[in-house]
């Protein structure tokens, strides 16, 4: 494999010792791996570097959503960690966003800095009940429109709106869709979801993708089915230029 890898392993596991088996079997040439709440809370920066030390591109998830000065200093926190991509809710608004994104302006080497819009967990009736009634794709696009406005590199969302936003904010916004589930594989608490081929022809930059991997009896063979089948798919151009 001699592209960078589109595909981001999300390393949602109970223990240091869990984790290290899943990479041990994992290869940072194909792929990059996924920190989030659960691993980082456990063990903290120190397993982060240990990660990049293996040679792993990092991106630390932790959704920042919090005030302004609050999320800046949270983003500057996660870039001297060295990652490659860091996020923060869109749902912060503009003005958190501006800050997080100043913040790291005059880093050699600054973190990608993106946007979750709506989780991929929620359909039309969870946004309902917490107030956002409507399509969710249309949420969507107007969280990825501020966050372009805001200057952000990208944004989560679902593959399922991957064509609209790339149709609406051009091929500069890199998308990164979690929601992402080979045929053969259980959806869980996941709602709105389109399989690895159908995400990256809908214009999805990185493919966010855990239980199908992590939870696989072989987790190398889970990524190379997940390769064979994007194989030969044109790289969008937000990926092809910043990786
Ligand atoms: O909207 C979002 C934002 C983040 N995630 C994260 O992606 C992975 C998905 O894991 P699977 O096992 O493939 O479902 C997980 O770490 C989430 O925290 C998301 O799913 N949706």
């Amino acid at each position: 494999m001699t592209e960078e890898p589109r595909i981001i392993v999300a390393l949602d596991c109970p223990s240091e010792a869990e984790a290290l088996r899943l990479t041990a079997q994992l290869d940072p040439a194909r792929c990059r791996l996924k920190v989030g709440k659960e691993l980082f809370t456990r063990l903290g920066p120190v397993f982060v570097e240990r990660l990049q030390r293996d040679g792993f591109a990092v991106f630390l998830d932790l959704k920042f959503h919090d005030i302004p000065n609050t999320v800046a200093a949270a983003c500057a926190a996660a870039a001297d960690l060295g990652v490659w991509m860091i996020n923060v809710h869109a749902s912060g608004g503009r003005a958190m966003m501006v800050a997080a994104r100043e913040r790291l302006v005059g880093r050699s080497r600054p973190p990608r800095l993106i946007a979750v819009t709506v989780l991929t967990s929620l359909d039309e009736t969870d946004l309902s009940e917490i107030g956002c009634p409507g399509d969710p794709a249309q949420r969507v696009l107007q969280l990825a429109r501020l966050t372009n406005e805001a200057g952000l590199d990208g944004i989560v969302c679902s593959p399922r709106e991957a064509a609209l936003v790339r149709a609406a904010v051009g091929p500069g916004l890199c998308l990164v869709t979690p929601g992402v589930r080979p045929a053969t594989t259980a959806v869980g608490d996941q709602k709105r979801v389109m399989t690895p081929r159908e995400a990256l022809v809908a214009g999805a930059d990185y493919l966010v993708i855990g239980r199908p991997i992590t939870a696989a009896p072989d987790p190398m063979a889970a990524l190379a089915a997940i390769e064979s089948e994007i194989e030969g798919l044109d790289r969008p151009p937000a990926a092809r230029e910043k990786n």
